[in-house]
């Protein structure tokens, strides 16, 4: 079987700085997440983050060690976190079964051997993962928004009007350095993370999802001060790294996903940028 996660290298941002708009999209952009009865993923040498989907169709998908693993288990040296984008499913861990609605995370630690993700019986499967090295085990746990850390921020008169729903953070539950959230615009609003930021002691991973028909988002990336854009489409996810902002601008209203893994544990550590400083 061919391995379903292929690998990205991590790029330097001055030659960042050279890159065309195909090479770019080549080198960040993740385009085909959910195919039939498969887990995707590209490992990101940017904190070896794997981002991927999985999308059970008629038959459950098991979550098997990739090559890049090089262990016998996927969690052998793994935690993984997983957002239901889709209807609501299963996923059974070591045979303990959990159900997860739209929009739910489920945390699932290091050294549990046997994960399984069902197909719904009430619509489409589609879960989002992200999955960083851990060095210990920390406790499975089911997240609902209703337990998040939530925060709403921006204005629509700035067009930034957007709930941040921090569901896999230090303070909702235990993760070795994984964290994931999601942000969900208001009807009106279309800039993300405005004013920016980058944070050089963690990469991000983005997910657009709920972009309606004929619409899109412009992401920004680059140093902030010599930026360029990249123009995503719905279940599209776009790798962020340390040294680069992730700002996006949709044509409509839009969910995402972000993931962060790396130095520290701090949600709030960002280094901010003024619109008036990009460039
Ligand atoms: O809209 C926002 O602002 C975000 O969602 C920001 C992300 O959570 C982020 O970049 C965390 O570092
Ligand atoms: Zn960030």
């Amino acid at each position: 079987m061919t391995n379903p996660v292929s690998t990205r290298y991590s790029s330097h941002p001055e030659d960042f700085k050279r890159y065309t708009t195909p090479e770019i999209r080549e080198k960040f952009l993740i385009e085909d997440l959910f195919k039939a009865n498969e887990l995707t993923g590209v490992y990101t040498m940017e904190d070896r983050l794997i981002v991927g989907g999985i999308h059970p169709v008629d038959h459950p998908v098991t979550l098997v060690a990739v090559e890049q693993n090089k262990a016998e288990y996927f969690l052998e040296r793994r935690e993984i976190g997983i957002i239901n984008v889709g209807a609501p499913t299963q996923i059974s861990v070591e045979g303990e079964i959990f159900d997860l609605g739209h929009k739910e995370a489920l945390y699932i630690g290091k050294g549990n051997k046997e994960v399984v993700f069902h197909p719904s019986s009430s619509g489409a499967t589609y879960l989002y993962y992200n999955s960083a090295p851990a060095h210990k085990s920390c406790p499975t746990k089911k997240i609902t928004t209703a337990e998040a850390e939530v925060v709403t921020l921006g204005s629509l008169e700035n067009s930034n009007h957007r709930t941040i729903n921090k569901l896999l953070v230090a303070s909702v539950l235990e993760t070795c350095q994984l964290q994931m959230g999601m942000t969900e615009l208001k009807p009106g609003s279309v800039w993300n993370t405005m004013p920016s930021h980058t944070h050089d002691r963690r990469m991000e991973a983005y997910f657009y999802f709920d972009i309606s028909e004929n619409n899109a988002v412009a992401h920004f990336m680059g140093q902030p001060d010599e930026t360029r854009v990249v123009w995503m489409k719905n279940h599209q996810a776009i790798i962020s790294p340390p040294w680069s902002i992730h700002s996006g601008a949709g044509t409509s209203n839009y969910t995402f996903i972000w993931g962060m893994a790396g130095e520290n544990m701090d949600y709030g550590d960002m280094d901010a940028v003024k619109p008036t400083e990009l460039r």
